[in-house]
């Protein structure tokens, strides 16, 4: 049971190490081992599939160990830090054959699920932000996200939904809090969370301010345009005292911060952003938009589109200028491939940068920048030769940054090693001193080579061998048959099985020579090396803008290429208050149907003024939800500055897209689904406006016919009447009962997606057409699904029972504005048939808690007699 670690004075130092980060695990580095101790070997053998020991410490009592070799590094630490975990690296600081005292021993790196540069760490296609949450006594909060390994930087503030939004938008891998707010984090946002408290004085505006001023050396923050955003402010630099923490001390990469407005860009919410299955599909073998969109050939391009597609634009004259891109791209395929060509050549220049900025680029990284500046000046010269002014715009801000791009060329080897000391890094010609000792070291092969054939002849022992080990350096290898044969001035070093190893006073002198040689290679590289990585640190931002400007033409170049091979179009977009889209189709489904059976394409058009509301009935399966979605998703691509999956399209710009589409899956979290539809109905009646699109599917589908009925009928209504908005939207229902709006409320408009009974057979057609369905659909398709014709018959009597008892008919001639009026049957047992009635009495009579089984059983027969006697 016991925990307490055993005190000699290797783990001595352990505790000191581990109390300057309690909070993560720390892998000491022991010999060729990283060991973890304690809870942390706990931990680390459950996450890593390692085995736990226990050292026994005195008597009694015990500690947990599990360890792993050095070199797995690289696999084991991310999968700690995707389990959530952080990670403290403690090295061995000196060479342990060169002590006899306790290694020096100190932590290296701090490795938190936010915070991550190392390529094994992160998910190349994405970002990984750390963010900043700050609470104010107000109701503005403020926060920031960080990428580190991309430099990028962004603050924003407002209201608790607002800040969810992009909390979930952002998906950050670890949330920053001051000291005690941590259950007002998990309170205020829903999502897990992975949150990490800091002390309270670095939320304050003083600590912060000054940690930002000192990030970008500027004397203000109005630059940044978040000067006065109090509350943002806080958030970002507690971002920046984090780095601190961590031991990222070389931040010269994060060099401006990012104000994200509201109001610049469509608002999503998470319900929407997941309904719509927009980067992330919803079951495994779905597909989000994302991944049909995602044609880009960059990791830079690639996270852009998914936060393009999270923050569809607002701004027209935006929409417009990329929209302009791809179509010129369109029109000049010679542009498309040498635009392909040069961003493969590219690569993640944004990654690599930041490298070069954190002190973490390897010489290969370097020849990659190279080749990365390299493709920039062709894309340059072409963009300037454009027809197209956005593209123009693209070109002027590329920069090939030729100087240094030359002497990376000048200095370093083309085939560079993945590390400093691996192999051959600076070229030939660029030190003296390095071609001279690089003349003895490499001779030296020949040198020996002599050697031992001189040896040879002279002792006449034909298999005498030179060889090299850690220990006694160069020596000769003689085999035991020849031993006699060896000079009496040579050493003995060694016996082997079969054999001597001799030294002598040559080999010594020699090995000197070489080693020493060696050495000073190691030291002159290196020095190059540094000297380049700093002078590539001057360029920076010219070399960030670069990489901000390729993966925005790599995005354009993808949107291009699915709009070819997807045969998409472009939109219209405009101030306007209308959407119409011309033979539309769902851009995903479109894609994972057989060939054998094409995306049936339908039309929409909806205008504040005119047709409203959409009031779409069909039965299960029609297609209704699809056609929802698809409305909203390429709304979302027009904005995004995408092409469209329609023949044609307008779209008079949309500031929010709100979604209450289909069952929710958060009843797994406990909810029960009519709560989160009401929930989710409630946000979407507070927040509309007259640019927002709503979408409304099956509403009311969670509690009784009745209360659904009622609950819709109302909330159209509201969206109709309330306050001159008229906010677009298509509501699919199986609720026929709400085709009589129709009648009463002007921009309301009933459609439907017909099915047909063609050889008794259901067909769906599809499409769209004008006008309410039919009553009995539901079960007219259920007698088309081959139900047993007695339940069809019985489905259908209890029909005309429930018509005739309730008329729901006249529902509407019944329900005067506003709202719904008494009168309207809430439940089965509020139904006026005596038989059901009885049964509701004989059940509401029960004295459950004394009923033994056998009266039980007697009670169902009763009941049972009831229904029988009835029929
Ligand atoms: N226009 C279309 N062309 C071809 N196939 C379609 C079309 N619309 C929908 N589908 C196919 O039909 C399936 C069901 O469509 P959808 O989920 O939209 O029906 P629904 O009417 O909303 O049904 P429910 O009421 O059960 O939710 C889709 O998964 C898709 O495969």
């Amino acid at each position: 049971m016991a925990k307490k670690i055993v005190e000699t004075p290797l783990m001595r130092q352990y505790v000191e190490m581990k109390g300057k980060h309690p909070d993560a695990i720390l892998l000491f580095r022991v010999g060729d081992f990283y060991e973890t101790f304690s809870d942390d070997a706990i931990v680390a053998s459950e996450i890593l599939g390692i085995t736990l020991t226990r050292r026994a410490n005195g008597s009694a009592q015990y500690v947990e160990l599990a360890g792993f070799p050095h070199h797995a590094l690289d696999s084991y630490l991310p999968k700690l830090v995707r389990a959530g975990k952080r990670v403290a690296i403690c090295e061995q600081l000196e060479d342990p054959k060169l002590t006899k005292k306790l290694v020096k021993r100190g932590i290296t790196e701090l490795v938190t699920p936010g915070v991550a540069v190392s390529d094994t760490v992160l998910n190349h296609r994405e970002n990984n932000f750390v963010a900043a949450v700050h609470f104010t006594r107000s109701a503005a909060i403020g926060v920031a996200f960080l990428d580190i390994s991309t430099g990028e930087f962004f603050a924003a503030e407002g209201d608790a939904d607002y800040v969810d939004k992009l909390i979930n938008n952002f998906s950050p891998k670890e949330v920053l809090v001051e000291r005690g707010n941590r259950r007002l984090l998990e309170e205020k946002f829903s999502g897990k969370l992975l949150s990490f408290e800091l002390d309270d004085w670095i939320f304050t505006d003083d600590a912060a301010g000054d940690r930002l001023l000192k990030q970008f050396a500027t004397s203000s923050l109005k630059g940044f345009g978040v000067h006065g955003m109090h509350a943002s402010i806080v958030a970002a630099g507690a971002i920046l005292h984090y780095l601190d923490i961590t031991n990222h001390t070389q931040t010269g990469h994060i060099t401006k911060l990012t104000r994200v407005e509201e109001g610049t860009y469509v608002r999503l919410d998470k319900f929407t952003v997941r309904n719509l299955e927009l980067v992330e599909p919803l079951c495994e073998d779905g597909r989000s938009l994302l991944q049909i969109l995602d044609r880009t050939v960059t990791p830079m391009g690639a996270r852009l589109m998914r936060r393009w597609l999270l923050f569809p634009l607002t701004d027209v004259k935006a929409i417009n200028a990329r929209l302009d891109v791809v179509e010129g791209f369109m029109r000049y395929p010679d542009e498309r491939t040498l635009l392909k060509e040069g961003l493969e050549q590219a690569g993640d220049m944004e990654r690599v940068i930041s490298k070069v900025a954190v002190g973490r680029v390897s010489p290969r990284e370097l020849v990659q920048l190279r080749d990365a500046l390299r493709a920039v000046a062709p894309i340059k010269a072409m963009c300037m030769q454009s027809a197209t002014t956005a593209l123009r715009s693209i070109g002027e801000q590329l920069n090939p940054c030729e100087c240094i791009r030359d002497r990376i060329a000048r200095e370093i080897v083309d085939d560079a090693p993945a590390a400093l000391n691996r192999g051959v890094v600076v070229r030939p010609g660029v030190d003296a001193e390095l071609d001279e000792l690089r003349e003895i070291a490499y001779q030296g092969k020949d040198y020996l080579m002599k050697v031992q054939q001189r040896e040879i002849e002279a002792t006449g022992i034909p298999s005498l061998k030179i060889g090299y080990n850690n220990v006694f350096g160069y020596y000769i290898e003689v085999t035991n048959t020849h031993k006699a044969k060896v000079p009496q001035e040579w050493i003995r070093k060694q016996t082997l099985v079969n054999a001597e190893r001799y030294i002598t006073q040559e080999l010594k002198e020699y090995e000197e020579k070489i080693l020493g040689a060696q050495d000073r290679i190691a030291i002159i590289e290196t020095r190059i090396f540094t000297d380049l990585v700093s002078a590539v640190s001057e360029y920076i931002p010219a070399i960030q803008l670069d990489a901000h400007m390729l993966a925005r033409l790599d995005v354009l170049s993808a949107f291009t290429r699915v709009a070819l091979e997807n045969h998409y179009n472009r939109p219209v977009v405009d101030d306007s208050l209308v959407i119409e889209f011309n033979e539309a189709r769902h851009p995903v489904i479109e894609k994972q149907l057989p060939a054998s059976e094409p995306y049936i394409s339908n039309s929409v058009s909806l205008s504040n003024d005119a047709t409203q509301i959409m009031m779409i009935t069909g039965p299960n399966m029609s297609g209704k939800s699809a056609l929802l979605r698809q409305t909203a998703l390429n709304v979302i691509m027009a904005q995004t500055g995408c092409f469209v999956a329609a023949e044609s399209a307008r779209v008079g710009l949309v500031d929010k897209v709100f979604t209450r589409v289909g069952a929710s899956d958060n009843i797994s979290l406990g909810e029960s689904t009519f709560m989160v539809e009401m929930n989710e109905a409630a946000s979407i009646l507070n927040n509309m406006s007259e640019r927002s699109l709503i979408l409304f599917d099956e509403l009311g589908r969670g509690t009784s016919t009745y209360d659904g009925i009622s609950i819709a009928w109302a909330i159209v209504e509201h969206i109709h009447e309330h306050a001159g908005m008229h906010p677009k939207t298509l509501f699919a229902t199986h609720y026929h009962e709400l085709n009589d709006m129709e009648a009463s409320y002007p921009r309301i408009a009933n459609y439907n997606v017909s099915v047909k009974d063609i050889g008794g057979k259901v067909v769906f057609m599809r499409k769209l057409q004008r006008g309410g369905s039919e009553h009995s659909f539901g079960i007219h398709v259920a007698r088309l699904a081959g139900m047993p014709k007695s339940i069809v018959e019985r489905a259908t009597h209890v029909l005309h029972l429930l018509e005739a008892s309730n008329r729901r008919d006249d529902i509407g001639k019944e329900i005067t504005s506003p709202a719904v009026e008494g009168g309207m049957q809430l439940s089965f047992f509020q139904l006026d048939d005596p038989v059901l009635s009885q049964i509701r009495d004989e059940i509401l009579t029960l004295d459950i808690n004394n009923l033994t089984p056998m009266a039980a059983l007697n009670k169902l027969h009763d009941i049972r007699s009831i229904i029988t006697g009835k029929a």
